[in-house]
């Protein structure tokens, strides 16, 4: 815990495990980089529902070659999650999925759900077994950048002056909060009517965790950050605010700005370019990152990576398994290929196979191909799998490359 309160991304960069071994330090880096053979990482696939398959496969293909590339040999094992393991063992997180992903070396999950599974008991829905997963996992922190990428600025729903040169990083606390509270629960009031209840708790040391990581994150940003809550109304928020508030002194570097949940929403359509680091809870983190993805074109764009104190990172786009697209080959791959990258910067630490990746996404949309959701007048619109080749072909290109470097 106190190399992450350190440097919480630099130490990512060294929290996973060679497969059955301890965890890398930094000075061992070296030496462990000098050895090719030593350079190779099980990851866990967790495809899911819906478009997850598609998205990760294409996702898989392109985190293999960008790790051949630079000598990392990937082994990859593709496990049940969600609703597709509730059909095949009746539970959306079987216990062999959740030790595969315990054990391997980074976890790169597409995305559970579906209409089938829509009106399940709470314990047989695909979410519940995606937040199985993080609590057993103790993924506490989930990053969420959120940039505007100068090619997809006429993506945006905003006005090109108000969305250009945004670059936000969401840090929501993942598992805790209402999504995990007890008491929750059906049950009847005094009038005899059914009443559906969940509980927003958090501890102080849950929420001095994730602000850590979060000063941490805006310390190696642009320094500021700003905490949203609801402290004028929920008494958790009231002692989010005041842990935010004290564990400041800490961190005098930093710009610490306080915003109700509300006005967040608001200030985030309004002028997102206020904002650098934002850290918040469970609940509001989860809206308010879909909320500034489409600042960035489309929900399709966002990674993100989720990390414990020690133990196998967990890497995932931001969206659902979009039912309503999926089967079609229409889904934008290009989130869950950023998170590869993020999985092989943070959960590896090999940055320059993130690189690659990065450098490939950005070539792919240089040269105009763009899926549905981020589609514009003058570009070329491709499916899934044809926005994947076409990331394939710049991720073995020269131009990729020399982007690197
Ligand atoms: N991490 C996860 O696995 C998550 C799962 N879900 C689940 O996903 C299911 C659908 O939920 P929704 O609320 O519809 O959210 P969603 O994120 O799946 O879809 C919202 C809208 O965005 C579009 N969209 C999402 N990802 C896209 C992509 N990669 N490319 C192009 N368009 C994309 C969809 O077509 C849809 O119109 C539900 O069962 C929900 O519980 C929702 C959010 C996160
Ligand atoms: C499906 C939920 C469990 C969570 C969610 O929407 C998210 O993490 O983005
Ligand atoms: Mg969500």
């Amino acid at each position: 815990m106190a190399a992450l309160q350190a440097t919480p991304l630099k130490t990512l960069a060294f929290s996973r495990r060679r497969a059955g071994g301890a965890a890398l330090r930094p000075h061992q880096m070296a030496s462990f980089r000098c050895s090719a053979a030593a350079r190779s990482y099980n990851i866990t696939l967790l495809p899911g529902d819906g478009i997850g398959p598609e998205v990760v496969a294409v996702a898989k293909d392109v985190l293999s070659l960008a790790g051949a590339l630079e000598g990392v040999e990937l082994r990859f094992q593709e496990k049940l999650m969600g609703g597709s393991a509730l059909d095949a063992t009746g539970v959306p997180l079987p216990d062999e999925t959740l030790a595969a992903a315990r054990d391997s070396d980074a976890v790169l999950l597409g995305a559970i759900g579906g209409y089938k599974w829509d009106n399940n008991e709470k314990n047989l829905k695909p979410e519940t077994g995606l937040l199985q997963l993080r609590a057993g996992l103790r993924v506490f922190a989930n990053l969420r950048p959120a940039a505007v990428l100068p090619q997809l600025v006429d993506a945006s729903t905003l006005k090109k002056e108000v969305a250009e040169g945004v670059d936000i990083m969401v840090v929501r606390e993942l598992t805790g909060g209402i999504y995990f509270g007890k008491p929750r629960g059906f049950g009847t009031n005094d009038n005899g009517e059914e009443t559906g209840f969940n509980t927003e708790v958090y501890s102080a040391s849950e929420i001095d965790r994730i602000a850590r990581v979060a000063f941490e994150v805006a310390r190696k940003r642009r320094g500021k950050l700003c905490s949203v809550d609801k402290a004028n109304v929920l008494e958790a928020s009231m002692l989010w605010r005041r842990r935010v508030t004290a564990l400041a002194s800490e961190f005098p570097d930093i710009e610490l700005s306080h915003m109700y949940v509300d006005n967040a929403a608001m200030q985030l359509v309004r002028n997102p370019k206020q904002f650098d680091t934002i850290v918040t809870n469970n609940i509001f983190g989860d809206i308010l990152s879909d909320e500034a993805s489409m600042i960035t074109g489309s929900i399709g764009m966002l990674p993100s990576a989720s990390v414990c104190e020690s133990g196998p990172s967990l890497f995932e786009p931001i969206h659902g398994s979009a039912p309503d697209i999926a089967g079609q080959d229409k889904a934008n791959p290009l989130a869950t290929i950023l998170s590869a990258a993020m999985l092989l910067r943070y959960g590896l630490g090999e940055e320059n196979a993130a690189k690659r990746i990065e450098a490939a996404v950005t070539e792919t949309l240089n040269q105009g191909f763009r899926t549905g959701d981020i589609y514009s007048p003058g570009t070329t619109l491709v499916g899934c799998k044809r926005m994947g080749e076409e990331v394939l072909k710049t991720v073995e290109s020269q131009k990729a490359v020399a982007a690197i470097n």
